[in-house]
């Protein structure tokens, strides 16, 4: 369970995010939807725990900040940051490391063959390509199976593969009752996948609605979208 609210973000003059609420459920993935500069990536860095704020984030009852949050929630940010002189079987190695896992070799196997990386497991990071680093750093996320994981603009760079194997993982997420946030506004990325939509403009939620409320009133996700982030609402 993830818990915002009234969460503010000011950069200098400028309010990224303005007095935002929301809750996403375990086992419900939430899309955060917004054109370029809407506040999309300071709120998942807000909850990520990267900025200072103010407002309150909690993760599963606990203050995004904590060590016990920190345990349970990944997150793969916008631009992948992999250590240059480290092996993707390293970055494997890290994470396990860090999260104490035991049996952690047929997971991180699975997770690189689904995502194409067992074969080039042991090329340093900096000689990976742009979409390969994406891929680590999603491997990386859900190799120790957080409660609660962040994808900001997770599709960008992948190949059309690597999004199906993406879009596969997020429903497994959701099935084993982890709660799933995903920033992009790129709605065709997410349209099978959403159960909540939290449209951003100007720092502000201008919507929330579930899959449920939008088939009831036939409307579909980019219909909504433009009415609201281009003002005929
Ligand atoms: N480090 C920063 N310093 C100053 N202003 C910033 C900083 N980061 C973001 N902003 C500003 O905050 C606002 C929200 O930016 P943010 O990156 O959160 O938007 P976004 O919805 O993720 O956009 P995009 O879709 O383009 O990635 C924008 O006006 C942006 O210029």
């Amino acid at each position: 369970m993830l818990k915002v609210n009234q969460l503010t973000k000011t950069y200098d003059k400028i309010k990224a995010v303005d007095n935002i609420s929301f809750h996403v459920k375990d086992g419900e993935i939430a899309v955060l939807l917004g054109p370029n500069g809407a506040g999309k990536s300071t709120t998942i860095k807000s909850i990520a725990g990267l900025l200072r704020y103010d407002g309150d984030i909690i993760i599963n009852d606990m203050p995004n900040k904590s060590i016990e949050a920190k345990r349970i929630f990944g997150y793969v940010p916008e631009a992948p940051a992999v250590f240059d002189m480290l092996t993707i079987e390293e970055h494997i190695k890290y994470i396990a490391s860090a999260y104490k896992m035991k049996n952690y070799k047929a997971k991180a196997k699975t997770l690189l063959e689904a995502f194409d990386l067992w074969d080039k497991k042991d090329k340093l990071g900096t000689s990976l390509s742009k979409g390969m680093k994406q891929k680590v750093s999603i491997c990386c996320a859900l190799l120790f199976e957080p409660r609660v994981i962040l994808f900001d603009e997770p599709m960008i760079g992948l190949d059309p593969k690597a999004i199906k194997t993406l879009k596969d993982a997020f429903l497994k997420l959701r099935n084993s009752g982890c709660t799933i946030l995903i920033s992009t506004h790129i709605i065709d990325s997410v349209e099978e996948v959403w159960d909540r939509a939290l449209i951003m403009k100007d720092g502000k939620i201008v919507l929330s609605r579930t899959r449920e409320e939008l088939a009831n009133n036939n409307e579909s996700l980019e219909d909504i979208f433009f009415h609201v982030t281009e003002g005929s609402l």
